[in-house]
Formats: C-alpha cells, sequence, structure tokens
C-alpha cells in the first residue's frame, strides 16, 4: 500500500452531478504518494478526529483557514500555446483574416527555439496560477517546439496535453508556415509522440502528445487520412476545431460536401479521446457522430462571440449528455481563466436566450430555455474536462487525482466577499465562480504535488 503524503482538512465544493453541488464544511482528504485521494472523511465518521490528529503528529497535515475554499482544479480543454503573445489584441478581423494577418506570422516565430523558450514558461505559469490543473494545448507546426512545450508541462507540474499542430494545404496556408511536405510532417508527428512519451520524467504520462490537424481547411485529406491512422496505431487523444463559423463550415461542405464531424470520422479521428473545439454549427447527425464515438466537445464561449457568427447550442449539448467542457480559446479570446470562462459559458447563453435585437418583440429576440446556469458551467470546467481527457480529475472522490486548488476570498485585493449571515452554500459557490481572480487562488496541487504556494 502507498503512503499518505499529505492530508488536506478544511472545506470543499465540487459538482458530482451536473447541474448540482455538493459542500462540505470540514472534511480531510488524503493523498497518497502517487497523488491520487486514499480517502475523503467528513466529521460524521467516527474515525475523523483520530485521523486529524494522527496527521497533525507526523506534520502531515493542512489545515486550511474558514475563508479558504478547496476546489477541484480546472480543466482548459483548447489554448493555442503559441499565441499568448497576441492576448488582448487583434480581435477585430473574422477568423480567416486573423490566422492569415495575425496568428499564422506569429506561430511562425516557434521556428526559433529562443523564442519558444521566452514564451512558454509563462505561458504555463500563468495558466497554474490562475488555477488550470490541466490544459489541452495547441502547439505549432514545429515539433521540437511542440516538445519544447510538453517539457516546460513537465517541469512545472502541469498536466499538458500537446499537439504539433498539423496543416499542408497550400491554398489556405501561407509559405512561410506549411509542413514541408505532407510525408515529413506524419513522420514528424510520428516521432512527436514517441517523444513525449519518452520524455524524462514523464514515467507516470503527466504530459501526452495530441494529434493535431488544425481544422479541416488547413489539411490535405491525405494528412487528415494519415493522423486518422496514427490515432489509431497509438490510441492518443486528437483535438481540432469542429464547425466553428459560417465561413468553415462552409468550406467543408464545398471541399466534402460533409460537416465536419462527418469528415473526422471517415478518416478515423473520432474516438472516445477526441476533442472538438468550438462545435457550433452542428446538425441532428454531427450530435449522434460525437455521442456514439465519445467524441468531446470544448466550447470557448468568449472565442464563440468573435468569430463564431453564432451561439453555440450548449444547452442541446449538456440535455443530449454529449461529452463536454470549457476552453478559453486563447488567444481567439483574452483571458487565461477558465472561472472567467465559465461565467463567459452562462453570459452566452443567457445572450443566446434573450435574443439582441430591439426592433423585435420581447418572445421573438431569443431561444427561449437556451439558458445554463452557473453549476452547470463550473460541471464542464471541472467534471466535464476530466471525461473529456480521459483522465480522473474534477472530483474529490477516492481513485480520483488529487488535482485542487485553494480559493482564499480574504486576500486583501479580492473581489469575492462573503457574508456567512447571509450567503447560502450556493451562493457562496457562485461568487466564487464568478468573482475569483487568480490573487484568490493561493495553493495549486497537480497529481498530489504543489506547484503553486503563496
Ligand atoms: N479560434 C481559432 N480557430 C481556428 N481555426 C483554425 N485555427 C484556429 C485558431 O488558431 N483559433
Amino acid at each position: 500500500m502507498s503512503e499518505i503524503k499529505f492530508a488536506v482538512l478544511g472545506q470543499f465544493f465540487h459538482c458530482p452531478i451536473k447541474g448540482d453541488f455538493e459542500y462540505a464544511k470540514k472534511a480531510l482528504i488524503q493523498v497518497d504518494n502517487n497523488g491520487t485521494i486514499v480517502s475523503v472523511m467528513t466529521e460524521a465518521d467516527v474515525e475523523f478526529q483520530t485521523q486529524v490528529s494522527f496527521f497533525s503528529s507526523k506534520s502531515k497535515l493542512i489545515e486550511l483557514s474558514s475563508s479558504q475554499y478547496l476546489m477541484p482544479g480546472m480543466v482548459d480543454l483548447h489554448v493555442h500555446a503559441p499565441q499568448f503573445p497576441q492576448a488582448g489584441k487583434g480581435l477585430d478581423l473574422p477568423l480567416y483574416d486573423w490566422l492569415q494577418d495575425y496568428t499564422f506570422p506569429l506561430e511562425a516565430k516557434f521556428a526559433d527555439m529562443d523564442f519558444t523558450k521566452q514564451i512558454y514558461p509563462s505561458l504555463v505559469k500563468s495558466l497554474l496560477a490562475n488555477g488550470t490543473t490541466s490544459a489541452v494545448y495547441f502547439a505549432t507546426i514545429h515539433k521540437d517546439s511542440s516538445v519544447e512545450l510538453a517539457r516546460e508541462c513537465l517541469k512545472q507540474g502541469q498536466r499538458g496535453y500537446v499537439g504539433k499542430v498539423n496543416m499542408d494545404e497550400a491554398s489556405q496556408c501561407p509559405p512561410f508556415y506549411i509542413e514541408h511536405s505532407t510525408a515529413d510532417a506524419l513522420k514528424d508527428t510520428e516521432l512527436f509522440i514517441q517523444e513525449v512519451i519518452g520524455l524524462e520524467g514523464n514515467q507516470h504520462q503527466l504530459v501526452s502528445p495530441v494529434l493535431t490537424p488544425r481544422f479541416v481547411p488547413s489539411c490535405t485529406s491525405e494528412m487528415l487520412q494519415g493522423l486518422g491512422e496514427l490515432a489509431q496505431k497509438y490510441q492518443c487523444h486528437v483535438q481540432t476545431h469542429c464547425s466553428e463559423s459560417d465561413w468553415a463550415r462552409d468550406y467543408s461542405q464545398q471541399m466534402y460536401g460533409k460537416t465536419d464531424a462527418e469528415i473526422y470520422r471517415d478518416f478515423g479521428l473520432m474516438t472516445n479521446r477526441t476533442i472538438l473545439a468550438h462545435s457550433i454549427f452542428l446538425t441532428a447527425a454531427d450530435h449522434a457522430i460525437i455521442k456514439e464515438t465519445g467524441a468531446s466537445i470544448a466550447h470557448c464561449p468568449l472565442s464563440n462571440m468573435y468569430f463564431a457568427n453564432a451561439a453555440m447550442q450548449t444547452r442541446e449539448i449538456l440535455d443530449n449528455d454529449l461529452k463536454c467542457g470549457l476552453g478559453s480559446d486563447l488567444a481567439g479570446a483574452p483571458i487565461p481563466s477558465i472561472f472567467h470562462t465559465c461565467l463567459d459559458a452562462v453570459n452566452h447563453s443567457r445572450v443566446r436566450e434573450d435574443g439582441t435585437s430591439t426592433y423585435l418583440a420581447a418572445d421573438t429576440r431569443g431561444e427561449s430555455g437556451s439558458r445554463i446556469s452557473f453549476l452547470e458551467s463550473y460541471w464542464m470546467a471541472t467534471v466535464g474536462g476530466g471525461k473529456a481527457i480521459d483522465a480522473k480529475v474534477g472530483l474529490f472522490q477516492v481513485g480520483f487525482e488529487f488535482d485542487a486548488l485553494v480559493v482564499d476570498t480574504a486576500v486583501s485585493d479580492s473581489n469575492i466577499f462573503i457574508i456567512d449571515e447571509m450567503d447560502s452554500d450556493k451562493d457562496k459557490l457562485e461568487k466564487i465562480i464568478t468573482l475569483n481572480n487568480r490573487q484568490n487562488i493561493c495553493k495549486v496541487w497537480v497529481k498530489g504535488q504543489l506547484v503553486v504556494n503563496k
């Protein structure tokens, strides 16, 4: 039996059931040397006090204060790592022009390892400080630079899913940012998979490789075919963009006469480890394909407001029990925080429900019944994300990995203001979801390893 590394004593929130939450006022969570939760006790357990005293006497007890809340780590299902320097600017163009004018020139710079090493450490640090314990990254087309991102995740202790981007369609990619050849790119991708799996210190697979066809327009059918074969061979994760905008949806129809989900399925890219970013223009048949294959959706609400030309079917996706989590889509949206994304997801659904045009009567303006709740968005950010990456994270339950953070509502520069006599447990959780900032996050653990400690 593995040894207990530490035990945390304090209050916690988590969401075992979509749309609901659990609050434990005083709990003791024991974590073993592998970073796995081996016991979750509350005061109702007869052994509770004895265990608390035991871990205290061994100096293995981490006791939270009354203003501190233990929460599951956040899962960001869609981050463009090389776009970090672009965050907060350049969102004035539609998707196609934004890629060509701003994004591809920036991503091309990651051929330079010095530039890579200047950017990626700050990005990983920033995400961890915002409570993102697991991140699913698009890197760039450059193998060595992409491996460096995986190495950086490992170094800072973040659960990282990293993809070397593939793009080889000459009509859609600029000459300065395109694979040398499809065959070379596929070889590089296979090497990338092997190098990431074999990284020094990655025995527990904290970082994993992800096959990453950028999206249908940037890939030839040979590339999609080759990546589909690698997905079957290595059983690794796959990530891509799916039906993100009118333009992207129409491109697929013109080229293949199919939707993105149908194209990915037909090339063997839809598996229960596939993450489809955006997924705005889904048909009923797409829903069926996604459900049948067990693929997941990364909902990126803020970026959708810039690029999607439409609102996400979040309500239907949740009601249809499709696997769905949240993505920041840095830097199609500027904010590196999945707490913020929770708020965006709710806002996005409310705008959809209400509609926008003041020239229309209220009852014809929006799509009634399409809102989602704060608890549903938080569920997506934790449990939904965990299911998408196929990791046991997002809940404080025995057998789950201890990926967690401590939110302190009493830090001097806090936006969260809790009054115990006035705020119910649900009020407190909603306040934390909506008002939490990185200054409130004082501790972060990934797989039982303390990676942020303020
Ligand atoms: N939001 C977003 N959509 C894309 N579609 C293809 N590439 C991208 C990208 O970098 N960001």
